[in-house]
């Protein structure tokens, strides 16, 4: 681990590039993390696999959310070609997955978007669900979508990146009508709890990003432009939903 190396040759700062942390200063690269999974694809399929294990573990947010009333009872049912909802960056589509089976019946299409090498290595496509090669740093090419849900996306990258991220889904999304859902920590102004200061300590190493507190997210959100902004905790403990609209 060269985590302690790379702070003491950096004054202890947080790392400012994403080109620039432990992670490239450990396997000697100048790619970011997801661009280095890119050019490793067994690594690759085994993060997605953590991924796809670690959502089968974890507290589903379909089941404490209200989905009925918050995404479905104000759906398009008129054109056949409306979209209920975007998983973007959805890896293996554990989410999207979940959300077909708890709601078979809702109208509207589904899709999962992720980078190429992602969307050609999903052994078994969710059904039901159409697969694009999409990255999130480009125009979005699915406009007025119900929701467009991010899952462990926008705790990737800096402030500066999910501007760009979201600025895309911005543009994208139908005023009054689409909805952003994200599905992430909502930090404690204080007192946060290790697990999830671990969580964001890793963010910091690996990608030079970082979990955020109810103020960041509002901060983040509103630079873009986004607006009711609502934040929704689980039951108990567990990652939150961050809802907004244009
Ligand atoms: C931490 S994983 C979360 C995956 C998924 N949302 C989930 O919860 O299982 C981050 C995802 O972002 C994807 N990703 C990274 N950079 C991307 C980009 N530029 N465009 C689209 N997806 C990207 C990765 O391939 C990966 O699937």
């Amino acid at each position: 681990m060269k985590a302690p190396e790379f702070f003491r040759q950096n004054n202890n700062k947080f790392p400012d590039s994403v080109k620039n942390t432990p992670f490239q200063l450990g396997f000697g690269t100048d790619l970011t993390y997801f661009a280095w999974l890119g050019q490793n694809p067994d690594l690759a399929r085994d993060f997605q696999q953590w991924m796809t294990l670690k959502q089968s573990a974890s507290p589903n947010w379909i089941d404490w959310f209200d989905v009925q009333g918050c995404i479905i009872d104000g759906t398009d049912t008129q054109s056949s070609s409306s979209v209920l909802l975007v998983d973007v960056g959805g890896g293996e589509g554990s989410h999207v997955k979940q959300f077909q089976e708890k709601f078979p019946g809702a109208s509207g299409r589904l899709i999962l978007q992720d980078l190429p090498h992602v969307i050609s290595g999903i052994d078994n496509p969710p059904i039901n669900v159409e697969l694009e090669s999409h990255d999130f740093f480009t125009p979005q090419s699915i406009q007025g979508a119900r929701v467009y849900f991010m899952h462990w996306i926008l705790h990737d990258w800096s402030d500066e990146h999910c501007r760009s991220i979201l600025t895309h889904i911005v543009d994208a999304m139908e005023p009054g009508y689409s909805r952003l859902i994200i599905h992430e920590q909502i930090l404690r102004d204080s007192g946060c709890d290790i697990p999830s200061a671990c969580m964001s300590v890793m963010m910091m190493v690996q990608v030079a990003a970082l979990e955020r507190s109810e103020k960041q997210w509002r901060n983040l959100l509103g630079s873009v432009g986004l607006q009711n902004v609502k934040f929704h905790q689980p039951p108990g403990t567990g990652e939150g939903i961050i809802e907004a609209t244009k």
